[in-house]
């Protein structure tokens, strides 16, 4: 195949579907013929994901990688800042840990010159290997005032030689004034890297807009390259948890319930898209105490500050409400973080997360947790232990599919002294995960467990009355490979596709 320049896609702000877009021409790319791999080399999320060689990287680039169809890898997102509070952030680089910044150090210009080196390298190793590189920007373009230390932005499109498409939200108004604006702020030679423009979002008639489309190609001097529509029937997973504001809070009659308890630190909320779309569930999200109470099954999410968020539960009433929902026959499960909350206590003497030294957890698992400076992250296929699948019915040929998921953790628990050694899951490299109390009261540190249609049907078999004449469960690989061809097709439908390819083929 042709070799194709690299393509960024910035954008006058941030959340203007910078990622989603990138996702569609990934797809786009490896429909055409092409062998693409995405690229941002910062990203900002709680939401990560483990790579084959054990690694960590931000969600959407493992995204991304999966509409290009190819595996993720450190080098497509070698610098992730991992919030852990208003002012500081886990760096992980090259899909390591290497410790806590705060802000303001960080953005000092030393030693940047370092980080600089690295993400620069991770894009030549990812250019060597596929074509074309579909690099994403972070936030606006023009954060004029951190333009040295920029990493993500301009500065690597040029390092990479890259075609920079500035992408625009039409739907919270000013495009005209954010892409203009957004254009002239730049300088002369960063502004020669920008090739195109697009509009996202876009909601009505599109013919309303081919004057405003000339106008902005007159006062810019460069092609709009399309119009994207807004969609709401693609399901293409979010890059953060802003997402979360659009779900459902509340019970539904006729379905399990299934809550998940709203975390301040809450990581990896994608543990729960699947049962999103079951149709024998309910799924809501909430730190209501009354809702709670009306759930079957209770979701205890993992979070990148297990301790705070303990703290807040016991503080906000939640914490009691979790425990009370148990006791009268609620199903308690929680993932990673939630897990160790789950447990005896949780503690830091080494202050790996915070101040906090030590809490007592809600004590529903006979588990305590310690965290390490060590963190753990890494791709693993596993089984149900047979105490779990004893009273089950789903196994009982004996014959169990491997299920997989993923881990990314500090803390390790163990149960406390007395208490029997009852694991979930075995893990295929021999060891053990999680702790099974019964039916009702189980943990695990594996995220993505629940996308694993087997776990599902094993977590609801206890309410097998309830959905009776529900559907069954589905399956979510055909179904993402599907939504990443409707994305294509959509954007495809309303980009200028022929013209891309001649901006990514044409010498300047
Ligand atoms: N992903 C998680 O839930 C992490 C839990 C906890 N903060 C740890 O690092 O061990």
């Amino acid at each position: 195949m042709e070799k194709l320049h690299p393509i960024m896609f910035a954008g006058t702000g941030s959340d203007v579907g910078k990622s989603i877009i990138a996702a569609a021409f990934c797809r786009i790319f490896r429909q055409d013929g092409y062998h693409p791999a995405p690229f941002k080399a910062q990203n900002m999320a709680l939401n990560s994901y483990a790579t084959p060689e054990g690694l960590e990287i931000g969600r959407a680039q493992a995204v991304q990688a999966e509409a290009a169809g190819v595996p993720c890898h450190t080098d497509m997102n070698p610098l992730l800042l991992k919030p852990s509070s208003d002012h500081t952030s886990q760096v992980v680089l090259n899909g390591r840990p290497i410790g806590n910044r705060s802000a303001y150090e960080y953005f000092r210009v030393e030693g940047r010159e370092e980080l600089r080196h690295e993400v620069c390298s991770a894009f030549d190793r990812l250019a060597s290997r596929y074509n074309p590189i579909v690099m994403e920007g972070a936030g606006s373009i023009s954060e004029i005032n951190l333009r040295d230390t920029d990493l993500v932005n301009l500065p690597m499109a040029l390092h990479a030689g890259a075609d920079v498409i500035l992408v625009g939200d039409i739907d919270r108004g000013g495009v005209f004034a954010s892409v203009y604006g957004s254009l002239m702020l730049l300088r002369p030679y960063e502004r020669e890297r920008i090739k195109g423009i697009l509009i996202n979002k876009f909601r009505g008639d599109i013919r309303l807009f081919e004057s405003g489309v000339k106008m902005l190609e007159e006062l810019c001097g460069i092609p709009v390259v399309g119009v994207v529509p807004y969609y709401k029937d693609i399901y293409i997973e979010e890059e953060d948890s802003l997402a979360l504001a659009t779900k459902s809070v509340q019970t539904e009659q006729g379905k399990v319930n299934i809550a998940v308890v709203l975390l301040r630190h809450l990581s990896n909320f994608t543990d729960f898209n699947v049962l999103e779309r079951d149709p024998r569930v309910h799924l809501f999200y909430t730190n209501n105490v009354d809702e709670l109470a009306k759930a079957d099954i209770i979701l205890l999410p993992g979070s990148k500050s297990t301790l705070a968020d303990l703290h807040e539960l016991r503080r906000n009433g939640v914490a009691q409400a979790v425990i009370r929902a148990h006791r009268e026959g609620a199903t308690v499960m929680g993932i990673c973080g939630g897990y160790q909350i789950m447990g005896q206590e949780v503690c830091d003497p080494d202050h790996v997360e915070g101040e906090i030294e030590r809490l007592p957890g809600l004590g529903l698992l006979p588990v305590s947790t310690h965290m390490t400076g060590e963190k753990i992250t890494r791709q693993i296929k596993f089984r149900l232990s047979a105490a779990a699948r004893e009273n089950s019915h789903l196994f009982t040929d004996g014959m169990q599919a491997n299920l997989e998921g993923y881990e990314i953790h500090m803390g390790t628990t163990v149960p406390v002294y007395d208490a029997p050694v009852s694991p979930l899951n075995l893990l295929e490299d021999g060891g053990a995960d999680g702790y099974f109390l019964d039916r009702t009261c189980i943990g695990t540190y594996i995220h993505g467990i629940l996308d694993n249609p087997s776990f599902i049907d094993f977590l609801l078999e206890p309410f097998a009355d309830k959905i009776a004449d529900a559907g069954k469960s589905f399956d979510y690989h055909q179904f993402k490979e599907e939504q990443y061809n409707k994305l294509a097709d959509h954007v495809r439908s309303h980009v200028d596709l022929p013209l891309i390819y001649k901006i990514l083929t044409t010498h300047d």
